[in-house]
């Protein structure tokens, strides 16, 4: 379909953009939870407010918008592997945009108005989305064609590597990914993945690649038994061990699909939870505590799938052993037994799970204890006495290791005990019938004994899985508050413009009546009946003494903390109103040991609350700001300048260095009120009084939080 035909079609104009976004949600079974209703007055903003717009209107139906941008050469992939997604393309001064919805046949579908879905060539849209791009470069290249004598049958895929080469690697924008947020509940996401699909896959997989391989066995078997073996049955037998080979390739294959897709998503619900643990939950664990999380946070993926796969292949294999014995010369005894070893593999199964228990927590204990050595290895060599140090640790290492002992010999009983057990008692159960008046034959014993084996690899199998699955429950219990967290709802809010503090409401920026917070724990109120008023471009002081509740204040004013009585208005809004953008609106530089610099480039700390990437003017703001704090001879000493790496494994700043850059990042977000925090304590007056001439400049309004 040529590219105006097609748009006619599929183009959706921003007026109906929610009914775009509706769309795609049902058609990917994600019925909205709230419909955006254009109706009702939720129209679609200027261009700078529509990706604010968009992560509104998408959280209204529960799924979340990320903006994204693709290099031209990438965006064939985008089309193909990105729906559900809204891809923005203006027809001249109309805005509007397609719904990205799938792929078929290696093309994408495109939703249409009318609910059907367009199947369209990937040139035709990439031809759409990129004709800005190209059409200066057009003449250029229409006279390399000619100078060059390019054939008319060649000239279009001349042109196109010719298109490619100059701006493969320009930026495509107006793209938003939709998707279920990582807070939605997981079941939901494992289904939407289609992880049940693949797990059915794996299951029925299995069952194949056993049902063939205990054929092969029977082939070749009775074959040799009845001394028919020739090279027929040799080759009959060959070519079924050949064919289960691309089997066993494609159930690794869709097994390590599940693993991948079952680790993202978990990996994002874990960092969802993460961010949205309260503050103190996560300052009260210590750093040795949540590194031990983080371990076990990745135990918990690999063990819970090795746990799952080697449980559920031991159980196909268990029920083909049963099978197999109750084919073979003690088809009673063998069941019997069978049993018994299955309710004991159980069993010790759950002994070894309290070992396994025991010896987590020591290890965890022990990282803990090491971390905390590490970090404090200076004040500890400086100042500990060497005698107490020693004490401390031996005892640590004598406790752990009595416990590595104790699961070490677990280990050995439920691993190689229980199989030397099965073997043995499996061959004297054969013992009754061959000492009876029939013996059996040879084909019904070589049965049993292909049976005994199977069934020790199966006990084996399932006795390996429940051990990971007692590590993976362990790492569980560590992570399931970071998990839960992440199941909060995301707060939209309305979609504000950060960038547009000016406000229709008349009156304060920011308005607090009865303010009140207790820490948790506490006796007693560290805010009791706080009233504030805040209006447009104040310049405010607040000192008070130390423990006196001032970066409380700040807490609860940016919204780290919440309120637990009292009103607060940011522009006649409160907190649940505005959602998520209250953080953009009102933002804080927190006090030194509170903040952080995050390993990446001096930008990426200096424009965190911007776009990413940042566009040439954030970056030349950036560059003034710092100048301006005195930061100007590091950026010159730094080789890469703006793009220095800082942090933990890069660059190191000096205590003051570091402040301003706090400060900096706070002036950058230009946010309606900003609040410092003890942000001059570290610098010297000269350099204090520059900074805060930068400030009062820069804030809009401005509260400073200082010791009197
Ligand atoms: N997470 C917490 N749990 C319990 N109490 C806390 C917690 N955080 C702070 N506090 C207590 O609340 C009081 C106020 O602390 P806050 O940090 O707000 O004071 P501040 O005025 O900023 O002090 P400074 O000037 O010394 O920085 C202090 O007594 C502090 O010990």
């Amino acid at each position: 379909m040529p590219g105006e035909a097609f748009l006619d079609a599929a183009w959706w104009p921003l007026t109906a953009l929610a009914e775009a976004l509706e769309a795609l949600a049902g058609a990917h079974g994600l019925a909205p939870a709230t419909p955006v209703d254009s109706a009702a007055g939720d129209n679609p903003p200027a261009d700078e407010l529509l990706n604010d717009w968009l992560h509104w209107a998408a959280a209204r139906c529960d799924l979340e918008a990320v903006p994204v941008q693709t290099p031209v050469r990438e965006l064939r992939a985008f089309m193909l592997h990105g729906a559900p997604a809204i891809v923005r393309l203006d027809r001249g001064c109309e805005r509007g945009f397609l719904a990205l919805t799938g792929q078929r046949g290696g093309q994408p579908l495109f939703l249409t108005p009318p609910g059907q879905r367009l199947r369209i060539r990937c040139e035709t849209v990439e031809a759409l989305l990129i004709r800005e791009l190209v059409e200066p470069l057009q003449p250029e290249i229409v006279r390399v064609l000619d100078a060059a004598g390019i054939t008319p049958t060649r000239r279009a895929r001349v042109s196109t590597a010719m298109v490619c080469e100059r701006i493969g690697g320009e930026p495509v924008g107006g793209l938003t990914l939709l998707r279920l947020p990582p807070g939605a509940a997981f079941t939901r996401q494992a289904r939407q993945a289609g992880l049940h699909l693949r797990l059915s896959q794996i299951v029925g997989l299995f069952v194949l690649l056993y049902g063939a391989e205990l054929w092969s066995w029977q082939l070749i078997g009775g074959a040799t038994i009845n001394g028919r073996l020739d090279w027929g049955w040799l080759a009959a037998w060959a070519l079924l061990a050949f064919t289960m080979l691309p089997g066993r390739l494609l159930a690794g294959w869709v097994e390590s699909l599940f693993a991948l897709d079952f680790g993202r998503l978990l990996k994002a619900r874990l960092l969802a939870g993460a961010l949205a643990l309260p503050p103190d939950a996560v300052k009260r664990r210590g750093v040795g505590a949540m590194i031990g999380q983080v371990m076990e946070a990745q135990a918990l993926e690999g063990m819970a799938l090795a746990g799952t796969f080697g449980v559920l292949v031991g159980m196909i294999e268990l029920g083909f052993a049963a099978w197999v014995l109750r084919l073979g010369a003690a088809p009673v005894l063998h069941t019997a037994l069978l049993a018994l070893f299955a309710a004991l593999t159980i069993l010790l199964g759950l002994h070894f799970h309290r070992r396994i228990m025991a010896w987590t927590r020591q290890r965890l204990g022990l990282t803990d204890y090491l971390v905390e050595a590490m970090i404090g290895h200076r004040t500890r060599l400086a100042q500990e006495r060497p005698p107490r140090r020693d004490a401390t640790e031996d005892a640590l290492q004598a406790s752990y290791f009595g416990t590595a002992q104790q699961m070490d010999s677990a280990t050995l009983q439920f691993g190689s005990g229980l199989g030397l057990a099965w073997n043995l008692l499996g061959l004297a159960a054969l013992a009754p019938a061959l000492a009876g008046a029939a013996p059996p034959g040879a084909s019904a014993l070589a049965i049993s004994l292909g049976g005994l084996m199977l069934a020790q690899r199966a006990l084996g199998g399932i006795g390996g899985g429940l051990s990971n699955l007692s590590r993976a429950r362990f790492a569980w219990r560590e992570v399931a508050t970071i998990f839960r967290a992440g199941l909060r709802p995301e707060r939209p809010g309305l979609p504000v413009d950060p960038r547009a503090p000016k406000s229709a409401v008349q009156g304060p920026v920011l308005e607090v009546r009865g303010l009140r917070y207790r820490h948790e724990g506490a006796s007693t109120p560290v805010l009791q009946g706080v009233d504030l008023a805040i209006a447009a471009g104040d310049r405010i002081l607040i000192e008070g003494p130390s423990g006196g509740g001032k970066s409380t204040l700040a807490n609860v004013l940016t919204g780290l903390r919440p309120a637990q009585q009292g009103l607060l208005l940011l522009d006649g809004l409160d907190p649940p109103t505005l959602g998520d953008s209250w953080h953009a609106r009102i933002t804080a530089a927190p006090q030194f040991h509170e903040n952080h610099i995050l390993s990446g480039t001096l930008a990426f700390n200096l424009l965190m609350g911007r776009q990413w990437p940042p566009s040439e003017a954030d970056l030349a703001e950036a560059h003034e700001v710092c100048e301006e704090l005195g930061l100007g001879d590091l950026l010159r000493r730094m080789p890469g300048g703006l793009h220095q790496r800082v942090g933990e494994t890069g660059w190191q700043l000096s205590h003051g260095e570091r402040s301003r850059v706090f400060l900096a990042r706070a002036l950058l977000q230009r946010a309606a009120v900003t609040i410092l925090d003890e942000s001059f304590a570290s610098l010297d007056p000269a350099t204090m009084d520059r900074c805060l001439d930068t400030a009062l400049k820069r804030a809009e309004t401005l509260v400073v939080i200082a010791h009197p």
